[in-house]
């Protein structure tokens, strides 16, 4: 009864949306142990899409971003409650394996952490858990695609059985997009993933991450307004925990409707 119930619910959202939301979120709210640190948020993921998470140092960008792909599982004293759907189904559902919810939600940190095995193997490492290659060939395959999506395949093409931490800093934080997008993700969580770069391979992760919004829907939190406002389409600003205003990005960059929203965006809170 309650299947037949919630099957009947989600058709009726899908027929409405059109798919085009990737994800939905719906009174999310997020503890550790007595800390409430996000408080019943609303959002919806658009496919091919760039979403942007903006806000001062400890407003939630970060917690709110794990609870896309369930990290916050790991963290022990962690407390999730609401709803938040990929296509309509819960991933908080208990049938719902979390590695495999993070082989289809993709995350790139803000630190490059690439593994420490070859460049081959780190690309390859996800394809192989989850079996996605039958034969050497095959896998062959997809570690040249997912580095050549990543824009790193001519640096890495005659090396890639050297370590993937023989990198520079730039090159490395391409090779961990490679390995998350390895798996045919639908959605990327990229957490600051330039904080730790140099202008110009920030400028070409963030190339990188406009070429990719053709494929996934890409979630980005991010410090800088000027990159903010340079990668995203769509941009929610949070404030102690709370999603004060999701919009457009040029909307939230030019004509925000809440004063919390404008005080940081004019440099005031933050
Ligand atoms: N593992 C944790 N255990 C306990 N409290 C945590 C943990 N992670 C985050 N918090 C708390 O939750 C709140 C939100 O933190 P979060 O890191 O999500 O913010 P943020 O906006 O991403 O910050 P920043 O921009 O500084 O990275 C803060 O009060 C923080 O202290």
């Amino acid at each position: 009864m309650e299947d037949t119930k919630m099957n009947t619910m989600r058709l009726t959202e899908r027929a409405v949306d059109n798919n085009e939301i990737k994800m939905r979120a719906r009174g999310v709210d997020v503890f550790y142990g007595d800390t409430h640190a996000i408080k019943s948020v609303d959002v919806d993921i658009e496919d091919n899409t760039v979403t942007a998470f903006i806000g001062p140092s400890g407003c939630g960008k970060s917690t709110f971003l794990r609870c896309l792909n369930r990290m916050n599982d790991t963290i022990d004293v962690a407390r999730v409650d609401g709803q938040i759907t990929l296509d309509g189904e819960d991933i908080y559902d208990k049938r719902v394996d979390p590695v495999q919810l993070r082989a289809k939600v993709g995350m790139v940190f803000q630190k490059p952490n690439p593994f420490p095995k070859s460049i081959y193997d780190n690309v390859a490492y996800g394809p192989r858990i989850h079996g996605l290659a039958q034969t050497k060939a095959e896998l062959d395959e997809i570690v040249e695609k997912s580095l050549r999506r990543a824009a790193l395949w001519d640096e890495a093409k005659d090396r890639l059985d050297q370590p993937g931490t023989g990198l520079s800093g730039g090159q490395q934080q391409r090779l961990c997009i490679a390995r998350a997008v390895a798996t045919s993700p639908e959605v990327l969580l990229m957490d600051e993933p330039c904080s730790a770069l140099d202008p110009i391979a920030t400028a070409q992760v963030e190339e990188l991450i406009d070429e990719l919004r053709a494929r996934f829907s890409v979630v980005i939190v991010t410090h800088s307004m000027q990159q903010a406002a340079r990668v995203s389409q769509k941009t929610a600003f949070f404030h102690l925990g709370e999603l004060v205003e999701f919009d457009e990005t040029t909307k939230i960059f030019t004509n925000p409707e809440d004063q919390r929203t404008e005080s940081y965006i004019t440099g005031r809170i933050g």
